[in-house]
């Protein structure tokens, strides 16, 4: 199997029930999506920036694939956004899969209007610095949840999980099993009736 073709496509698989097929672990903590109806699935690249500083990003975009998600640890910082319109047009041209941010983006309107699924901790319309420093392709944290290079990052409007890349195959065959009982228990409670 090519390894591109492990990862489900965007919104195929609930977040949530991603997140319960690997123990309830897995979701990062306080990132919600900027517009309704963004999802986002793909390996990660990941980069790791001083807080409110988007030099690393710039240098992610010189090196990202198609399909990959740009997964940022910004400390967690919500005074300065790390992405705008413009690094989400160049997230579009180079057919990003989408963007996570332990930190702070703007412009949300025109990443709506773009269609770029971005996840973040804040919003805010102050711009950020450019000056780095940053690392680029390591282990990070997002939201409480470890995010190696190649891990499985899946969002929909619940947030964001992460499943490690040596455990995709065997979680996307647990959501596979979980949605099934999911349904049986729709099934279920919709023959309720009312009682009295
Ligand atoms: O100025 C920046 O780097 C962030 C921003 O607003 C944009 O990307 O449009
Ligand atoms: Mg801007």
């Amino acid at each position: 199997m090519q390894e591109r073709d492990v990862y489900p496509v965007a919104g195929s698989q609930p977040v949530a029930t991603v997140s319960d097929a690997m123990d309830r672990f897995g979701v990062a903590d306080g990132i919600r999506p900027l517009w309704r109806g963004a999802v986002l699935s793909g390996p990660a690249f990941t980069v790791w920036t001083r807080p409110g500083d988007n030099k690393g990003l710039h240098a992610a975009f010189e090196e990202i694939r198609r399909g990959e998600v740009l997964v940022v640890n910004g400390g967690g910082d919500s005074t300065r956004a790390l992405i705008g319109e413009l690094v989400a047009q160049k997230a579009k041209a180079l057919q990003v899969g989408g963007i996570v941010l332990d930190g702070a983006a703007r412009d949300v309107e025109e990443l709506e209007a773009l269609g770029v699924p971005v996840f973040a901790r804040a919003v805010t319309p102050a711009g950020p610095w450019k000056t780095g420093p940053f690392r680029v392709g390591c282990t990070i944290a997002v939201g409480g949840v470890p995010v190696s290079p190649g891990d499985w990052v899946v969002g929909d409007g619940d947030g964001v999980a992460v499943v490690p890349r040596g455990e995709v195959e065997v979680v996307v065959a647990r959501v596979g099993e979980l949605i099934a009982g999911e349904a049986e228990r729709r099934a279920a409670n919709q023959a309720l009736v009312p009682r009295g």
